[in-house]
C-alpha cells in the first residue's frame, strides 16, 4: 500500500493542453502581482530590500510558494488567511520546508501588515522555540513576545486568544472596532499535549476568523495517538498536505480552486506547490530591525523620572486638594494622576507578571516623596502568595519603613482584608461625624452635599488603600465577600468627600465572573482605570487600546475606560512606559532610608500582617505581662486574631459557670494548642500557687501530655492522672485546672453525662476549670446533647468539616477550614473568630518550613 501511495503521488495529473496551461499561467502571475504585491508575493530575495514596510490595510492574501503545472509553467501559490482564516501543514517545523515556510510567510505578514497592527504569538516546543530565532528582535522590543516552547506556555497562549475572542464581549462591535489582528503560530505542538488543549484550539479555529484571530498551525491533525487526542482537520483552514518534493494545497474556506462551488468535493489546486524556503537572514534582519526601532523610539524612563527632583526637599507638596504623582512617560511627557474629587479610585488589571506591583511601587513612592506622613496615611493589602509588598515592611536586615504605611498584610487572609476595610468604614464614620472632609470638591469649595464649609479646618491625613488581587478577598460566595462588597461599596461611593482612596488590582474581578450588579455599583466609582499587559477587562469591552501592550507599558484611562473614535487622540487616555523600580534596588533603599530617617520623633511603625508567619507564645505581650505578675485574671491565650492589629486571642477563665475551653477537631496541631493554652494559664499564677491535673487518654497523645506536665511541673502543683483519676478530680473542692487530650477517647460510654454537666457547670465556681482536646467534635456532641454551646463558653474548631461547625455553632457559619487557621467561637461575643493559633515548638518546626520571608520578629508581632 505505501508503494502504491508513493507510486500515485509520483504520478501528476497529465496536462491537457500545454499551450492553455502556459496562458493559464500567465494570467494566474498577473492575478497574482495585483493581489499579493512587494512583500506578501514577491520572491525573498535581494530584490526586497529596499521595498518599503507596511502598508495601509491588513494583508488578505499571502504566497506560500511556487505553483509548477508543467515543467515550464509557473505560478505564484496564494492562499486567504488574515481576515479569512488559517492555515495547516500535516507536518510541523521538524520538517525543514515546514520551517521554511512559516518563516516566510511570517515575515511577508510582519513586513506587509500596517504598522503595529499584527500581533504574534509563538508556540514551537519541538526545537525550543528555534523557529522564532531570527524575530528575537521583535521580543526585545516589546512586539512579539518570545515564543512558548511547553505545556504550559502553549495553555498560557491558549488562554490569551479566548480572552481575544471572548464571546462575552459584543461581537459585531467588537470586531468593527479592532484595529488590531492576533496571529497564532503554533509551529510544532509540545509532546503529548492532552485532547483538552487540541479541542481549545480547534474551538479557537472554529470561533477565531470573526474575532480577528487567525493561526497557522504546523503538524495538524497531531497524530492519533488516543481516541481523545485525534482530531478533525481544523475549521476555516487551507490546507498545505507535504508529498515529495513537492506539496498539494486544499481549497481555502468558502471557495474553490476549480471555480466549483465550495461545497463539492474538489481536489484543491490542481497543481503541485514548491513551498517558499527559508528567507535569507539579511532579510530578517531588515524587517526586524527597522520595526523594532519604529517602536522603541521612546526610552524606557528610570524610577528618577517618575519622583521629584532628587536635591529637592521632601513632602513639599499640599493633600488638601488631592494627592498628585506621575505613574509614567509618554515620550519626553510626564503623565500624572491624582486622587482628588473627580478621580477618587483607580483599578488596576494585569495577567500575572504584567508589573502590577512595579506599578504599584513606583505611585507609592512617588507619593511618599512628595506628601508628609501627616497628609497621608497607607493601607496595603496584598493577597498574593510572593508576598508582593514585604518590601513596605521593615526586615531582619533592613529596619526602615515608609512612615506613611500604617499597616501592611502580606499573603493575607480574606479576615485580614475584611478587617482593613472595617477599620477604614469607621474612620469614614468619625470623619462623617465630625463633618470634616479633607477634600474641597470644585463645585462647594470643599464640604459633601448639604454640609456648609468648615471655618476650621483641620487637616486629616488623606488615606490611600491598595488591595492587590482584590478576586481573592471577593471571589468567594460567602458572609465574608457580601460584608467586604458592601463596605467596599461605602468607601467607594462616600470615601472621596473624606479623603479616603482605593486602588484595586485584580485579575478576573472586573471581567466577566464578577456579578453584573456589583460590576455597576461599586467598580462605576472607579473612573481611573489602568490596564497593564492582559489587563484590557478594566477598559470598556470595545476599547481595544490596551491589546498586545509590551511589559512595562501601561493604558491609562481617567474615563472609566471609555474608549473614543477609531484613531482620534483621547485626552482621557494615554499609553505611558513605566519603569521597573527594582531595576536598581540600590535607588529603591536609599530612597526608602531618606523617607524613614525623615520621619517625626515617635512614628509608629506600622503594623504587619504575615500571612505565612507563626507566631508564637514566647513572643505574645500579653504572655510576657502575666508572666511578669502584670494581669489581673487567669486566662488562657490561643493565638493571635486575624485582624488589622493581630490582637492576642484571650480566653479569660472566670467563675462563671461554663468557662472552659475545648479544642475540637483531629489536626495534631490540637495538642500543641492544649499545651499553649495549659502553659499561659499557668503563667498568670505565680509560682507554686495553681495546680494542674493532666490526663492523656489516648496513646498518640502521651508525648505533648508527659511534656507538658514536666514543663508546668517546674512552676506549679501538677497532678498527672488516668480515667479514673480524672474523674475523681471533677468533684474535687480544690480549685485547679483539668488538662486532658483526646478527651473523646473516653466519650460517650466512660464519660458519665451528669458528671461532665455538674462539673461544666459548677466548676468554676469553685476555681475548677476544664481544658481539653478533642479530636472528635461529634463525640462531645452525644454525651452532651444540643446544649454544647450553653455548657461551654470557649471552642477552639481546628480542621472541623462545615457542616459540623455549623451544628456546633448552632446555625451557618460558612466557615472553611484551612491549614494553620483555627475558628474561636467564645462567649460573650459569640462571633466566630479566625485565628492563628500558637503551637508548641515541636509542631512549629513542622509546620515553619520556609516561612522566613520577612523573617523579623514583627511577622509574628504585629503591633
Ligand atoms: N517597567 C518594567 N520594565 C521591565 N520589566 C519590568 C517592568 N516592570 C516589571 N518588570 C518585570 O516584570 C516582572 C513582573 O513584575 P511584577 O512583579 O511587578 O508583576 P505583577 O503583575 O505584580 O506580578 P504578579 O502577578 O505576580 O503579582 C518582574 O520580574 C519585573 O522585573
Amino acid at each position: 500500500a505505501t508503494a502504491a501511495a508513493t507510486a500515485l503521488d509520483a504520478t501528476r495529473p497529465a496536462p491537457a493542453d500545454q499551450l492553455e496551461q502556459h496562458d493559464l499561467a500567465e494570467r494566474l502571475r498577473t492575478a497574482a502581482a495585483v493581489l499579493v504585491p512587494g512583500w506578501l508575493g514577491a520572491p525573498l530575495d535581494s530584490r526586497l530590500d529596499a521595498a518599503p514596510l507596511g502598508g495601509s490595510i491588513v494583508p488578505a492574501f499571502v504566497r506560500i510558494g511556487t505553483a509548477q503545472p508543467l515543467d515550464d509553467a509557473r505560478f505564484p501559490a496564494v492562499v486567504p488567511l488574515l481576515g479569512t482564516g488559517h492555515l495547516t501543514l500535516d507536518a510541523d517545523v521538524r520538517d525543514p520546508r515546514v520551517a521554511g515556510l512559516v518563516r516566510a510567510v511570517l515575515l511577508r505578514l510582519l513586513a506587509a501588515a500596517p504598522a503595529g497592527s499584527l500581533l504574534v504569538r509563538g508556540v514551537d516546543a519541538a526545537t525550543s522555540g528555534l523557529l522564532f530565532a531570527p524575530f528575537a528582535p521583535l521580543a526585545d522590543a516589546g512586539l512579539m513576545p518570545p515564543p512558548a516552547t511547553d505545556r504550559a506556555g502553549l495553555q498560557a497562549v491558549l488562554t490569551e486568544a479566548e480572552q481575544w475572542v471572548r464571546p462575552s464581549r459584543p461581537a459585531g462591535a467588537q470586531h468593527r472596532r479592532r484595529d488590531h489582528t492576533l496571529l497564532l503560530v503554533i509551529a510544532s505542538l509540545p509532546e503529548l499535549t492532552e485532547g483538552a488543549d487540541l479541542t481549545r484550539i480547534a474551538a479557537l479555529a472554529q470561533h477565531g476568523p470573526a474575532m480577528g484571530l487567525h493561526m497557522i498551525v504546523a503538524g495538524w491533525p497531531p497524530p492519533p495517538l488516543t481516541e481523545e487526542t485525534t482530531q478533525p482537520p481544523l475549521p476555516h483552514a487551507t490546507m498545505v498536505t507535504l508529498r515529495n518534493p513537492y506539496a498539494l494545497v486544499s481549497d481555502p474556506p468558502g471557495a474553490s480552486f476549480s471555480g466549483a462551488a465550495p461545497q463539492s468535493s474538489t481536489t484543491g489546486l490542481n497543481s503541485p506547490v514548491f513551498l517558499d524556503e527559508d528567507p535569507p537572514a539579511h532579510l530578517f534582519d531588515r524587517v526586524c530591525r527597522e520595526l523594532s526601532i519604529r517602536f522603541d523610539t521612546d526610552p524606557y524612563p528610570g524610577l528618577a523620572d517618575l519622583l521629584p527632583d532628587d536635591t529637592a526637599e521632601l513632602w513639599t507638596e499640599e493633600a488638601a486638594d488631592g494627592l498628585v504623582t506621575t505613574v509614567g512617560m509618554a515620550g519626553d511627557r510626564a503623565v500624572t494622576l491624582r486622587f482628588n474629587e473627580l478621580t477618587p479610585h483607580w483599578i488596576i488589571g494585569g495577567r500575572p507578571a504584567a508589573g502590577k506591583t512595579s506599578f504599584l511601587v513606583n505611585v507609592l513612592y512617588g507619593l511618599c516623596s512628595r506628601y508628609a506622613p501627616s497628609q497621608l496615611a497607607i493601607y496595603l493589602v496584598d493577597f498574593t502568595e510572593g508576598g508582593s509588598f514585604t518590601e513596605f515592611a521593615p526586615t531582619g536586615r533592613d529596619h526602615s519603613w515608609l512612615p506613611h504605611v500604617r499597616a501592611v498584610g502580606v499573603e493575607a487572609d480574606r479576615e485580614y482584608g475584611l478587617a482593613v476595610l472595617r477599620d477604614l468604614d469607621a474612620e469614614l464614620s468619625r470623619r462623617m461625624d465630625q463633618g470634616e472632609p479633607v477634600t474641597r470638591s470644585p463645585q462647594d469649595g470643599g464640604s459633601p452635599a448639604g454640609r456648609q464649609p468648615s471655618t476650621r479646618r483641620r487637616q486629616l491625613p488623606r488615606i490611600l488603600c491598595v488591595i492587590n488581587e482584590l478576586q481573592v478577598l471577593t471571589g468567594v460566595d460567602d458572609q465574608v465577600t457580601a460584608e467586604a462588597n458592601a463596605r467596599l461599596e461605602t468607601l467607594a461611593r462616600t470615601g472621596r468627600s473624606y479623603g479616603i482612596h482605593l486602588v484595586l488590582t485584580g485579575r478576573t474581578a472586573f471581567g466577566a465572573q464578577a456579578p453584573l450588579d456589583h460590576r455597576d455599583t461599586v467598580i462605576g466609582q472607579f473612573p481611573v482605570r489602568i490596564a497593564l499587559p492582559g489587563g484590557g477587562d478594566v477598559l470598556e469591552p470595545t476599547n481595544d487600546a490596551a491589546v498586545g501592550l509590551p511589559l512595562g507599558t501601561a493604558v491609562v484611562n481617567t474615563a472609566g475606560g471609555l474608549g473614543g473614535p477609531r484613531g482620534a487622540t483621547r485626552g482621557h487616555e494615554r499609553m505611558v512606559r513605566f519603569p521597573n523600580p527594582y531595576a536598581d534596588p540600590t535607588v529603591l533603599s536609599s530612597l526608602r532610608h531618606r523617607l524613614w530617617e525623615a520621619r517625626p520623633a515617635d512614628h509608629p511603625a506600622p503594623g504587619i500582617f504575615a500571612g505565612y508567619a507563626q507566631p508564637q507564645l514566647d513572643d505574645d505581650p500579653t504572655y510576657l505581662a502575666a508572666l511578669a505578675g502584670r494581669s489581673d485574671r487567669p486566662a488562657a491565650l490561643l493565638g493571635r486574631i486575624v485582624d488589622l492589629t493581630g490582637r492576642t486571642a484571650v480566653f479569660p477563665l472566670d467563675p462563671i459557670p461554663g468557662r472552659h475551653l475545648v479544642i475540637l477537631g483531629p489536626d495534631p496541631a490540637g495538642a500543641g494548642i492544649l499545651r499553649t493554652a495549659a502553659r499561659s494559664v499557668a503563667a498568670h499564677h505565680s509560682s507554686g500557687t495553681a495546680r494542674f491535673v493532666v490526663a492523656s487518654l489516648t496513646p498518640e497523645t502521651d508525648g505533648p501530655a508527659t511534656a507538658l506536665a514536666g514543663e508546668l511541673g517546674q512552676r506549679q502543683n501538677v497532678e498527672y492522672v488516668d480515667l479514673e483519676g480524672l474523674l475523681r478530680s471533677f468533684s474535687a473542692e480544690q480549685p485547679g485546672y483539668l488538662v486532658v487530650f483526646g478527651m473523646d477517647q473516653a466519650a460517650p460510654e466512660g464519660l458519665p453525662t451528669d458528671l461532665l454537666q455538674t462539673l461544666l457547670r459548677e466548676g468554676p465556681g469553685r476555681g475548677v476549670h476544664l481544658l481539653s482536646w478533642w479530636r472528635q467534635p461529634r463525640r462531645l456532641v452525644e454525651v452532651l446533647g444540643a446544649s454544647v454551646r450553653e455548657e461551654i463558653n470557649g471552642m477552639v474548631l481546628l480542621d472541623v468539616p462545615s457542616p459540623e461547625v455549623d451544628l456546633l455553632l448552632g446555625g451557618p457559619t460558612g466557615s472553611i477550614p484551612r491549614p494553620g487557621r483555627a475558628l474561636l467561637y467564645a462567649s460573650p461575643d459569640n462571633q466566630p473568630t479566625v485565628i492563628i493559633p500558637y503551637l508548641d515548638e515541636a509542631d512549629h518546626r513542622r509546620s515553619s518550613g520556609n516561612h522566613s520571608k520577612v523573617g523579623h520578629d514583627q511577622a509574628s508581632q504585629p503591633s
